[in-house]
């Protein structure tokens, strides 16, 4: 007897969804549709929403805004220049796009709470340039704007607009969904972590920023053009920034992370607003916004009992979504391997002054190709900010950084990276929610090319399948292949440190830079690593290690470079440097395999 495969219930429960959502406009009441309708259209605009504040981690109030100039936009070309509104589309995600390239370039650079006060900012100015601007229509507003027509059809009626309104949403969704899982995708979620994966596997943390914040706008637009040619009037109140607030309100509700969440949201707030409207005047012998304070109340109740929003808790009940499907993959090239003793980084007469403190004074050293080398001190002797001169995070003072044979002492991150040199963190920076694959193939960014246009139509499958395939074998040289779709943040410690190494590599490094990898380990995690380091040594692999725990240093590496008080005390194999005396003063007397701090 054959044995069938059952559907997954997630492909189950996408295609009902999809049923539902094409039958909805033909059976509900027209008044239901009409809701529908702006449901719609506000989920194509938390969408946008989604992927800014909830997959890069920046807040805007102001895409209300963004909203307003796509349909006033619209409204201008077809009222004032008789423009068809389907030639005034393009043209409204251009305006739209156009406003947020200049508003981000001005402040995506803001950290903290600067940048959602800047969203306030602007999104208050562009609601008033919208009440004030006499050709606008001033807070009367602009009327006759035209229907569309499809083939001849004007879509007056709600239930034909709510088919393109679904169109939209869909396509948008879908698109981001794309996005999502693409090389751009994973770096746009690793800028969550904040700017240094990003950067340290090779991206822009800037263009990714202001690139995704043109996206969003860009959808704030398409639903402002919907808006505009479903109501055929405008005023500003729909794209101040109460409205601002509720679209934010929906991306928290349905589920900040997640795209579906933030269609949720758009459903559950519009919905609520409608009956809310309805009811809460009637109870409280008023009118007035009160509805304002119950989405308030539930968004602090969402923070408090669903942290990610109400799309995580569904999504528990389903298994993970299995990978998408690719072709079959193209191997990626491979760099040459260096010729083993070359020196292949040189350090020289390095110096990094913070202010009047020397954290690095005037070290030199090399590394050469194939060798281990180790780089120890006592807290505070300068080896990470070492680390962070060699791998471009913080710029030298004045000394030189030479890797097979360039200078790269001035280059940022991403150059540093893109030369050949793969890095793991002190604090261990893999994106939990992800699995151990999509974190693995993050570490291939410098090795793809597609940007966010052919992510968003996954034009770039073939590019994926080389990187997941890359990923894959990363893994199973790691050994954590097997696990390859569990989620990163259900590993122990010591595996997810591992998980790094992995990820460093499906970068194809020459040099492998590793800071402090057996803090927090457990003695059989520090024996896996280091029986990984030796193999991978073993393989032609250059490592330099940041650590603390000698025990794992002395039996690990060919050679150690020790500082102290920012300056190079010795340099030379294991043996040497324990009989040095300046390093056993350096540990206050003791011997330096001696366990020191909490890492050994
Ligand atoms: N960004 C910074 N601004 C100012 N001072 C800094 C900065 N980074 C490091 N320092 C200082 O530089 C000195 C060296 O610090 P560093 O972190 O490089 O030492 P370390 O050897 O890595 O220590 P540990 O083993 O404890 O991590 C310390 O005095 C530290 O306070």
């Amino acid at each position: 007897m054959t044995a069938r495969t059952a559907l997954p219930l997630r492909t189950l429960l996408t295609a009902l969804a999809v049923l539902v959502a094409l039958v909805l406009p033909l059976v509900l009441p027209e008044f239901q549709v009409t809701l529908l309708v702006n449901i719609l259209i506000a989920g194509t605009l938390v969408t946008g929403l989604v992927l800014l504040t909830g997959v890069v981690g920046l807040t805007s109030f102001g895409h209300a805004a963004f909203m307003g100039v796509g349909a006033y936009t619209t409204a201008l070309l077809t009222t004032q220049a008789g423009w068809s509104p389907w030639l005034s589309l393009p043209a409204a995600l251009v305006v739209t796009a156009l406003t947020a390239l200049v508003l981000g370039l001005v402040t995506l650079r803001m950290q903290g709470h600067y940048l959602p006060l800047a969203t306030i900012a602007w999104g208050i100015s562009l609601y008033f340039v919208f009440g004030n601007t006499p050709a606008l229509g001033g807070n009367t507003g602009l009327t006759d704007i035209p229907a569309l027509s499809v083939l001849g059809t004007r879509l007056t009626s709600p239930r034909a607009f709510a088919y393109l309104a679904l169109l939209c949403l869909g396509l948008s969704a879908l698109g981001a969904q794309f996005l999502l899982s693409s090389r751009t995708g994973r770096a746009l979620r690793a800028l969550r972590t904040g700017p240094l994966v990003a950067e340290a596997f090779g991206a822009s943390p800037f263009a990714l920023r202001v690139q995704v914040f043109v996206l969003s706008a860009g959808l704030a637009g398409l639903a402002g053009w919907l808006y505009a040619h479903n109501q055929r009037f405008l005023n500003p109140t729909p794209f101040g920034l109460q409205a601002g607030i509720e679209y934010l309100f929906m991306a928290v509700v349905g589920g900040v992370g997640h795209v579906w969440g933030g269609v949720l949201g758009a459903g559950l707030i519009t919905s609520l607003r409608e009956w809310l409207r309805g009811t809460l005047p009637a109870l409280l012998g008023q009118q007035g916004s009160f509805e304002i304070v119950v989405f308030g109340a539930l968004v602090i109740l969402t923070l408090q009992f669903a942290r990610r929003g109400l799309w995580p808790l569904a999504e528990r009940l389903l298994s993970p979504a299995a990978p998408a499907r690719l072709p079959s993959p193209t191997p990626l090239p491979r760099r040459a391997v260096p010729t083993p003793g070359a020196p292949l980084l040189e350090v020289q007469a390095v110096s990094k002054h913070f202010g009047g403190l020397r954290a690095v004074q005037e070290v030199s050293f090399q590394l050469h190709a194939g060798e281990i080398l180790g780089l120890i001190g006592p807290n505070g002797a300068g080896k990470s900010t070492l680390f962070n001169v060699i791998t471009g995070v913080n710029p030298a003072s004045s000394g030189r950084v030479q890797y097979a044979g360039n200078d790269i002492t001035r280059l940022g991150a991403a150059q540093v990276h893109r030369r050949g040199l793969g890095r793991t963190f002190q604090h261990v920076k893999l994106l939990p929610e992800l699995s151990l694959l999509d974190n693995a193939m993050m570490g291939g960014y410098a090795r793809g090319r597609a940007g966010l246009l052919r992510s968003l139509l996954h034009l770039e499958r073939h590019e994926e399948a080389a990187l997941r395939a890359e990923a894959q074998a990363q893994l199973d040289r790691v050994g954590l292949g097997a696990q390859a779709l569990t989620l990163a943040g259900s590993l122990p410690l010591g595996q997810q440190r591992i998980l790094e190494v992995a990820r460093a590599l499906v970068a194809d490094p020459t040099l492998l830079l590793l800071d402090e990898p057996a803090a927090g380990l457990r003695y059989g995690e520090k024996a896996d690593l280091a029986a990984l380091l030796r193999r991978l040594r073993g393989e032609g692999l250059t490592v330099l290690i940041v650590e603390h725990d000698m025990e794992l240093v002395m039996g690990l590496v060919d050679r150690l470079v020790v500082m102290a008080g920012g300056e190079k005390l010795a340099e030379g194999t294991p043996e040497e440097v324990r009989r040095d005396p300046q390093v056993r003063e350096a540990y206050l007397g003791a011997d330096p395999v001696a366990p020191t701090g909490g890492a050994a």
